[in-house]
């Protein structure tokens, strides 16, 4: 083996404790195992190791005894610095052995898919070696190319509870500083601020843009980039079956809204610091986007949900109590409930290849997913090869027609699984496949409409029930029955009855709805015939997908010191 590949093996003091050090520049793991357990410090090294192994397995199955392996993947430390301060301890071993020292930080695993930054300090007699772990260790950061190095940030400080400033100066900005990645700074002044100041921006300087606040902040993150993108590359975003070019660019999500969908599926919780280690480990996640037209027009893009029915009826209402904060949406959920309206059009889609699973899977998406990956270098072969081209999938594809009365009408980009619905809108839905999963709810009792509500929430099949139906589309279209002037003449009259209880048919309740509006992402759309396609993986995030029952304190794993 080339002597810069061999481990680097030592030994190392970390606290009190006698420890080999290795560093497997192979494997890229940093690793150290205490050699002198207290308890049985004379009887041998052999032999306490032996006994030390099988009782950091009894503390791994009984919980009562830590464990003495700890191993950090090279990928998942954030900084190593030389200690050069000399700390006072009482301890004659301590004064005896921590002459010299360096200190590392590392992510660890501290509950489901939260992550924290711990560091561990190690000491050693010689300083020579000392200063080959500390050159060792930073030669091997330095082959970690993905890392942002300067990040381009936006705080949004009205989002959520206009704690935006607050938690990226206390959480994030000490992050980013310890691992030396340098920021250029905008707290927003208005909306759209963002979203415009990203056309204008030299992007050339960043390695990733960070959007500080909500899901809303997010989007307007999002379409300053893909606007931008589209912009340089020449392409109108009014042709409907434009191929888009995609973001060369990460986003980052740091959550400070009071919806942050986007980066609960995307990361598996809502918490600044673990997005912050994400952004700085440089993850990558694509995702897809879904454009949005009408009349060949451009609308809006969504990345994760578009509601046409019941989530628009529930936009709708909570817009008119902003002042309520989060609450609004349980508010407004219930009321929506109870005035149980259907809406008439016909919906037209162009449903995806089998391979791409299917909305009923029992597998979800999770974090390194198969399918997912299959897409990447589908993908990127199309875009090779200039073949990536919505316009001849478009022509080639069977497109099936459902005319009907709907309750809701959801395309889920992904599950949507949020604090308030774990499962989400559509459990098995992929973040990067170039689907999305249509979930058609047709007219039906109030009573039956609950019970599919309430299967977001429980272990039942939400899609089980005779009067809903799911499909995996790469495009769809709407068309309301009624047309959008008809529905403007209506609701004048309807102005007139406010505030009483529809049944459903419109006819008694004088609110004289025909048309529901279409909550795209959490905001309004002004039409409600609209044409969506999915770009596949046309953007792409500092996150890995939610990881697999990541547990917090695995045997070889990072283990608090
Ligand atoms: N300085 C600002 N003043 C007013 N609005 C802003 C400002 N900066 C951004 N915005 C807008 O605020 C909207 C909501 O932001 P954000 O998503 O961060 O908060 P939120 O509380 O989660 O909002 P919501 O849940 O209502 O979407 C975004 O659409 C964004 O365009």
């Amino acid at each position: 083996m080339e002597p810069a590949r061999r481990p680097l093996v030592s030994q190392l003091w970390v606290k009190n404790r006698c420890c080999e050090g290795v560093l497997d520049r192979g494997r890229g793991a940093l690793s150290w195992e205490e050699l002198q357990p207290r308890p049985q410090r004379d009887r041998g090294l052999c032999l306490a190791r032996v006994l030390h192994r099988a009782r950091g397995l009894i503390g791994r199955l009984t919980e009562q005894y830590p464990s003495v392996c700890h191993s950090v993947p090279i990928s998942e430390i954030i900084a190593i610095e030389a200690e050069t301060e000399q700390k006072r301890c009482n301890s004659v071993t301590w004064q005896k052995f921590k002459s010299h020292s360096f200190k590392v930080h590392y992510a660890q695993r501290v509950q489901k898919n939260r992550w924290r930054c711990c560091e561990v300090t190690f000491w050693c007699k010689d300083e020579e070696l000392c200063h080959q772990w500390i050159q060792a260790i930073k030669e091997l950061l330095e082959l970690q190319t993905s890392r942002p190095k300067h990040l381009l940030v936006y705080i949004n400080p009205y989002g959520g509870k206009q704690q935006g400033k607050q938690i990226y100066e206390q959480k994030v900005a000490p992050l980013f500083s310890l691992a030396s990645i340098t920021t250029d700074v905008i707290v927003t002044e208005r909306a759209d601020h963002a979203k415009d100041n990203l056309f204008e921006v030299n992007l050339e300087k960043y390695d990733g843009v960070i959007s500080v606040g909500g899901d809303g902040m997010f989007s307007e993150v999002m379409h300053g980039l893909i606007g931008r993108m589209q912009k340089d590359s020449g392409i109108d975003q009014n042709n409907p079956i434009a191929p888009l070019a995609p973001c060369n660019i990460r986003i980052g999500i740091i959550p400070a809204g009071s919806t942050d969908c986007i980066c609960y599926a995307t990361v598996g919780i809502n918490d600044p610091v673990t997005s912050t280690l994400h952004i700085i480990i440089g993850d990558l996640q694509f995702m897809d986007v879904c454009s949005v037209h009408h009349n060949n027009t451009f609308v809006k893009y969504s990345a994760s949900l578009l509601g046409y029915g019941f989530y628009g009826d529930v936009l709708k209402d909570s817009e008119k109590n902003r002042w309520m904060g989060p609450t609004r949406y349980d508010f407004s959920g219930f009321k929506t409930f109870l005035s149980h309206h259907y809406y008439e059009g016909t919906v037209s889609f162009q449903q995806a290849n089998q391979t791409l699973g299917s909305p009923r899977d029992k597998s979800t998406c999770r974090s390194g997913c198969n399918i997912c990956k299959q897409s990447t270098q589908e993908v990127e072969e199309k875009r090779r090869q200039h073949h990536y081209n919505l316009e001849e999938t478009e022509h080639n594809a069977d497109w099936k027609v459902i005319r009907g009365k709907f309750m809701a009408i959801n395309a889920a980009n992904m599950s949507c699984a949020c604090p308030r619905s774990p499962k989400g809108v559509s459990p098995a839905a992929h973040l990067a496949t170039g689907t999305i999963d249509l979930i058609l709810v047709r007219n039906c009792s109030r009573l039956n409409f609950l019970r599919h509500l309430i299967r977001h929430r429980n272990r039942d099949d939400q899609f089980d029930l005779a009067f809903v139906d799911v499909y995996r589309v790469r495009a769809f279209l709407f068309t309301p029955k009624h047309s959008e002037k008809e529905d403007t003449d209506n609701k004048d009259v309807g102005k007139k009855h406010f505030n009483q209880i529809c049944n459903g048919n419109h006819s008694s309740c004088g609110c004289n709805h025909v048309n529901s509006i279409w909550n795209c992402d959490g905001e309004a759309l002004d039409h409600a015939a609209v044409e969506v396609r999915v770009h596949c993986q046309l953007i792409k995030l500092f996150a890995r997908g939610i990881e697999e029952d990541s547990k917090p304190e695995d045997a070889c794993n990072p283990i608090r010191v």
